[in-house]
């Protein structure tokens, strides 16, 4: 496949006029939306409006002017129908790591109020290579309500995957995963094991981290329980944008969460002395908004508002689909152990390689301004987003890697030295 039958599909792709609405650094392949979207000029304008005139003029009286108390509420409509949910079950705040700690918890709470045991049914189950900080957290919980009230249970992804009804039992109080793997893009059949999880009475908490934006995603229809995902990713909303959380609608009234700070009270401008949860989703914040951030996630969504989730999840593959059909012309697929899933329909928007070089060739490839990130121990990882990744970005990637490769410069010592921070 030449430059110019990449370019022609460049020229075919439906979503290729996206790529105008977001800030593409300069001669840079960018392959990292996966880590960190790029940002829109949307936020970029939004940023300077809400600091400009919204903080700086109008001051204090925005948050009624400029629905800033409503913030949360807002950019969480906004988000439901890229993740399959109505709106009023998705709110806006906090990080992924403080949205599961508050999901854990609430999770605990459908079942109480099902009379269910704790002691019978503590357990929650995760999967072993799952990203760390959804494991941290309910160990954190662990250790505040005691094992003997919730146990982190942990299978290896092929085992849970091969015998589902051996992994979620009786026991089984929650199942917390990542649809998306970090490391190897794979993806779950979530709508199959929400079924099982439901089957025994379990509750499901999904990590959206690397869906939201990415693939379709059905919360609803998959019946799911809660979900949390991140916006800095394929959603674009910035560094440490804040994440969001989703409470299915059936169990708003009866859950709660215990970091019960005053945006999650029903009337928080009435300062009462004692906590009273407002009814709807609400009900999931805790302390005052990040304006600024949450602010730049709103205008970043826009991105969205003219495109089908199945349409950016037909480039999605394609782009995918090039890169494995370039590595392979290239000559290279086997020196690069593709641990991400060949088959499409079990991936999300990425592809991970093992190779004993990876931190160096993937230090030589962003000093080619060929930005892809590295994961340890020897994993480099490519992530596709296609509001902005174009054909043509693939075949650039594929070339400079093809260089660097012939060329073995990824062995100069300067490469070879790990920084703490990746
Ligand atoms: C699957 C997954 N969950 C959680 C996080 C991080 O969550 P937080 O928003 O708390 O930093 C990441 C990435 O940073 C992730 O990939
Ligand atoms: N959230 C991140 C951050 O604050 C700094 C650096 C990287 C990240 C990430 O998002 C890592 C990401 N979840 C991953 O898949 O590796």
């Amino acid at each position: 496949m030449n430059f110019a039958e990449l370019e022609r599909r460049d020229a075919a792709d439906p979503l290729a006029e996206l790529r105008n609405h977001f800030v593409i650094p300069k001669n840079t392949v960018y392959l990292d939306g996966n880590s960190l979207g790029l940002l829109t000029h949307a936020t970029q304008r939004r940023v300077a409006d809400v600091t400009g005139q919204q903080w700086g003029q109008d001051g204090i009286s925005s948050w009624n002017q400029h629905g800033w108390v409503h913030l949360p509420r807002t950019v969480g409509d906004k988000l439901a129908p890229i993740i399959g949910a109505q709106p009023g079950q998705v709110i806006c705040c906090d990080s992924i790591s403080v949205n599961l700690f508050k999901a854990l918890s609430a999770a605990f709470t459908v079942l109480d109020a099902r009379g269910e045991s704790r002691r019978a049914r503590k357990q929650v189950l995760s999967t072993a290579d799952n990203f760390p900080t959804d494991l941290y957290m309910v160990q954190g919980l662990q250790q505040l309500v005691g094992a003997e009230n919730c146990e982190l249970v942990l299978a290896e992804e092929a085992e849970l995957l091969a015998n589902l009804a051996h992994h979620i039992t009786a026991e089984t109080a929650i199942v917390m995963l990542t649809e998306v793997n970090f490391r190897s893009g794979r993806r779950l059949p979530m709508a199959e094991i929400i079924q099982q999880a439901h089957a025994v009475g379990a509750v499901v908490i999904v990590d959206l981290a690397h869906s939201a934006g990415a693939l379709p995603v059905e919360l609803d229809e998959w019946q799911a329980d809660f979900a949390v995902g991140c916006t800095y990713k394929y959603l674009n909303g910035g560094p440490g944008a804040p994440a969001f959380i989703y409470v299915a609608e059936r169990h708003l009234p009866t859950v709660t969460q215990p970091l019960s700070g005053w945006f999650g009270h029903a009337q928080p401008f009435a300062f009462d002395a004692t906590f009273a949860a407002a009814t709807g989703i609400e009900k999931m914040l805790s302390g005052t908004p990040s304006i600024l951030a949450m602010s730049a996630v709103d205008a970043a969504l826009d991105a969205f508002s003219d495109v089908s989730m199945e349409q950016v999840r037909e480039k999605s593959v394609q782009l995918a689909e090039v890169f494995l059909a370039l590595l392979d012309e290239s000559g290279l697929a086997g020196e690069f152990d593709c641990i991400s899933p060949l088959d499409s329909e079990q991936r999300g928007s990425q592809l991970s390689f093992a190779h004993p070089e990876a931190y160096a060739i993937c230090q030589a490839l962003i000093e080619r301004k060929v930005i892809a990130d590295f994961r340890a121990p020897n994993y480099l990882r490519f992530g596709f987003t296609p509001l902005y990744t174009s054909f043509k970005d693939v075949g650039l990637a594929l070339q400079r890697l093809q260089e660097i490769m012939q060329t073995r410069t990824y062995l100069e010592p300067r490469f070879q030295t790990r920084q703490a921070v990746t």
